[in-house]
């Protein structure tokens, strides 16, 4: 921990204050209703801003990894699920490797409670001159807060700002590096991070980044406890994204008949006899499509009360996209980032890409198959 004596002296030494050998952090939150796979990727962007911050400036720069909070699809309602480190679900000594992270707790242990520097409110420009005008390039502007601005991150009350300000946000993570020059702060939170676009998504830097954002040693152990005892075969691992898709996307999402029959023809085509299915879905549903699969053996990875209790929703569905990153052959759902991260652990693990980019199409639907996107070293 700093030495806090120092920090509010600011004492000098030859000539520098103490405060510019300090490093200086960065903080995010997303919009609340985004699941877990779509932060994943708001990550990404967010660190390769930090990886510019740290090529621009004069500062060390540090992003605060946000803490897991009360995800809208982590249904089980018995559970407490606030406030949760990267830690349960990611090796991040491996993130650590490619970018400056810590978990908020240890932000705490260096800046204390004092607070914040800065607040931003990222906001999109007003939508109707943008429908009269389109204009695509990338800008910022401080602005009127259009929308109510977060008081309480994360249930934390003692996570305060000095400063708090909105600005309507168009273009590349990159570009908020214009802001902190401008605001020059030692601390400071950028809200509604998503609106943060990738600098270049698919790029070199991007895989970099991805790759180091390995899934926590435990589940892959639980994940390899479960193949050992139910998978010691070739598999298919179909997943399918089903409750507020079904409203959401439902020409992407067959019904359970037809989803099965999905299943059915590839595991001819490719003479597998086994599946895995990941999937939200209820338990009725899922009893459905297993009788629809007979005489193909279907396997689904329910998690024992320990492993509920300790990994959570969050990394029971980790323990899914670890066992379908794996499956011989992928089948996702179309739009779903769930099903991409899939896609990109398998490219990652160097996978053939017939086996990995595909997904359902709608009952009755002739649907393109997704884009591949290839790593790049
Ligand atoms: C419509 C949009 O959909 C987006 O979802 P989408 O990209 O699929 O993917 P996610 O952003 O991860 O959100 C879906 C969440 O639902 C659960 N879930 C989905 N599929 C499975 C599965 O196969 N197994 C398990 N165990 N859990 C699953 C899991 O908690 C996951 O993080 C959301 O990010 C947006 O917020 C928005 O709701």
């Amino acid at each position: 921990a700093v030495d806090n004596r120092l920090l509010d002296e600011e004492e000098t030494l030859a000539g520098h204050s103490i405060l510019d050998t300090l490093p200086r952090y960065v903080l995010y939150d997303v919009n609340k209703p985004e699941g877990f796979n779509l932060r994943r990727d708001v990550f990404i962007r967010m660190a390769s801003f930090i990886h510019h911050m740290n090529k621009v400036s004069d500062y060390q720069w540090i992003l605060v990894l946000p803490p897991w909070h009360r995800l809208y699809h982590w249904r089980s309602s018995n559970l407490v699920q606030d406030c949760l480190p990267w830690s349960l679900f990611f090796n991040v000594d491996s993130i650590k490797k490619s970018t400056p992270v810590v978990e908020l707790h240890e932000f705490f242990q260096m800046n204390g409670l004092r607070p914040l520097d800065a607040q931003v409110t990222l906001q999109d420009f007003n939508v109707k001159s943008f429908e009269q005008y389109p204009d695509f390039s990338d800008k910022w502007e401080v602005a009127n807060c259009k929308d109510r601005v977060q008081k309480e991150f994360w249930n934390l009350n003692n996570l305060t700002f000095t400063k708090s300000l909105c600005i309507s946000f168009q273009g590349i993570s990159t570009l908020l590096a214009d802001i902190v020059q401008e605001l020059q702060p030692r601390t400071i939170i950028f809200d509604h991070a998503e609106l943060a676009l990738h600098n270049y998504y698919g790029g070199q830097e991007y895989w970099m980044i991805r790759k180091s954002m390995q899934f926590s040693k435990n589940l892959h152990e639980i994940a390899k406890e479960f193949k050992n005892r139910n998978l010691k075969q070739d598999y298919l691992c179909a997943h399918l994204r089903r409750r507020d898709f079904l409203y959401g996307h439902p020409s992407d999402v067959p019904s359970i008949n037809d989803t099965a029959r999905q299943i059915k023809e590839k595991l001819i085509l490719l003479n597998i006899k086994t599946v895995f299915v990941a999937t939200d879905t209820s338990k009725t549903e899922v009893e459905e499509l297993k009788n629809y699969l007979q005489p193909y053996q279907m396997f689904k990875f329910e998690a024992d009360k320990k492993t509920l209790n300790n990994f959570l929703d969050g990394g029971v569905a980790i323990i899914d996209q670890i066992i379908c990153s794996q499956a011989n052959y992928f089948i996702g759902t179309s739009k779903s980032t769930f099903s991409f991260r899939i896609q990109e652990e398998r490219e990652i693990f160097g996978l053939p890409i017939e086996t990995t980019f595909n997904s359902f199409c709608g009952d009755n639907i002739e649907c393109t198959q997704p884009t591949k996107w290839r790593l790049v070293e």
